[in-house]
């Protein structure tokens, strides 16, 4: 997650400062993680430390303060030299030349794939079939590219997904690539954006390169194209594409198309290439419905292993209803929001995170909330608050739970009663307890001023632990 946090400060301070500065600075920070909501810096050494506390405490502030912190914190470590140079480049590593397998290191899987040619775009690791969530707005396309991955070249060719941005259409290109590399290390599969393939072939024409050119993209047994929809009007680039197209398929070799709409309303694209688009199946993938993108959302969470109730995670889904890489920005801003706020998950939180980027939502407190946040704060788990336990360290919280449940949320003394398993009086009698100790009890005081501010959506300045 630190790593998340970082890029997203990274981006920030390279618009505030030179290219100089950046790569003498920045570049060899590594994020070491959050503690307590300070973002944690590993430096080379005092001198880096001291400078960076000197010139560019203010600049990191501000680009948390960016990303919703409240209240910005950096600390920075001096990293011994071995741990430095164990430590991962802050770039992603180039891909490496063997066939990787699911890391066994939990989360996604990912793999490492063959890069047979020397331009030759890598697929992305996460984008494999275990990764993709099925649901009702892309099955078709999910079994389609699966059936291609065991048999290419037979089952569907080409096969041609086309849908809106963010949907899912790369991923599932990538995933038969993953699928077939791994079952036939040998197999040579490209992929590439329509943009690519065009300034190939402009670069080819230019240094006479034809022959390599077509040698390369004829010689492969899977091609993966993407965005297809940008051949429009690109005479030269459709006539060499058809050729291309037409070498592959009749030695049956897959070829697999992404496309933003179907062939027949690709404007000004040949009619040649538009009935070889169609001599295959063409396939949609629609914006997902709600439990899709919760699942979604669910998978990405247990990725970063990230313990996200279940309500947190259908609030932001109900937010971001069609991109899924939208949706996985969310996802992303919550976390550095509470994690920099150093607050738990709740919906308020999570409505708070993402109130700069979309339109705010009302967020009624629900009695589930208010279980949570008091759970965290008296470090109990919710079940012992909940449970039967006579004890002070679960009556105290229980009683400051009911009491704020009933001046949070709308429930009834017996509706409150009966999410604890207690009848109305107990409720009743929890509430007078707790009003009778609000200012004689500065602990329980302070605890409940705080637990109202963080239920509320951190309203005000003072967000500490
Ligand atoms: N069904 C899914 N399950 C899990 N993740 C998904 C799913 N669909 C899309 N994603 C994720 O959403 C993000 C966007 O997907 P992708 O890049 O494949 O979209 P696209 O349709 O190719 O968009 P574009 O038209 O912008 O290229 C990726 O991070 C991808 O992993």
């Amino acid at each position: 997650m630190s790593q998340e946090i970082w890029t997203d400060v990274l981006g920030y301070v390279r618009k505030n400062i030179s290219e100089v500065e950046y790569h003498t600075w920045f570049a060899p920070v590594r994020p070491l993680g959050v503690q307590q909501g300070s973002l944690v810096l590993g430096v080379r050494n005092s001198f880096a430390q001291e400078w960076f506390r000197k010139h560019y405490l203010e600049l990191l502030e501000d680009a948390l303060r960016s990303m919703g912190a409240q209240a910005p914190q950096v600390s920075f470590q001096v990293l011994p030299a071995v741990q430095d140079a164990m430590m991962l480049p802050a770039d992603p590593p180039p891909p490496r030349l063997t066939n990787g397998r699911a890391s066994g290191r939990g989360g996604m899987p990912e793999r490492t794939v063959v890069a047979p040619f020397e331009n030759r775009k890598a697929l992305n690791p996460k984008y494999i079939f275990e990764n993709f969530v099925v649901g009702p707005n892309n099955n078709l396309a999910h079994a389609a590219s699966l059936a291609v991955a065991e048999s290419p070249g037979k089952a569907y060719n080409p096969l041609f997904i086309y849908g809106d941005v963010g949907l899912g259409k790369t991923h599932l290109m990538h995933a038969v690539g993953h699928y077939m590399s791994e079952r036939y290390p040998d197999k040579r599969i490209e992929y590439v954006s329509t943009e690519s393939f065009t300034n190939d072939l402009i670069n080819a024409i230019r240094e006479d390169k034809m022959t390599q050119f077509r040698n390369r993209y004829r010689s492969v047994d899977l091609l993966l194209v993407d965005d297809i929809q940008f051949l429009a009007g690109k005479e030269r680039t459709q006539e060499e594409f058809f050729h291309t197209f037409n070498a592959l398929y009749e030695n049956h070799k897959q070829i697999i198309l992404s496309s933003d709409r179907p062939p027949k309303d690709i404007q000004t694209l040949e009619g040649r290439l538009r009935s070889r688009f169609e001599w295959g199946l063409i396939t949609d993938i629609q914006s997902p419905e709600f439990e899709t993108r919760v699942a979604i959302l669910k998978m990405n969470a247990e990725h970063h292993r990230m313990n996200i109730p279940q309500d947190v995670l259908e609030l932001i889904a109900r937010q971001v209803t069609s991109n899924i890489r939208e949706l996985e920005g969310a996802l992303m801003r919550v976390v550095a929001f509470a994690s920099l706020n150093n607050v738990p998950f709740s919906r308020p939180v999570a409505a708070k995170a993402l109130s700069n980027v979309f339109a705010p939502q009302e967020v009624k407190v629900e009695m589930a909330d208010v279980l949570r946040a008091v759970a965290a704060q008296y470090n109990i788990p919710p079940e012992a608050i909940r449970g039967s336990g006579r004890v002070r360290e679960v009556v105290t919280p229980r009683q400051v739970a009911m009491f704020l449940i009933r001046e949070l949320t709308g429930h009834s003394l017996p509706e409150i009663g009966s999410f604890f398993g207690r009848d109305h009086s107990t409720v009743m009698h929890a509430i007078a307890k707790v009003n009778d100790q609000l200012g004689k009890d500065s602990e329980m005081t302070e605890a409940v001023a705080f637990l109202k501010r963080r239920l509320q959506g951190l309203e005000g300045e003072e967000i500490s632990s």
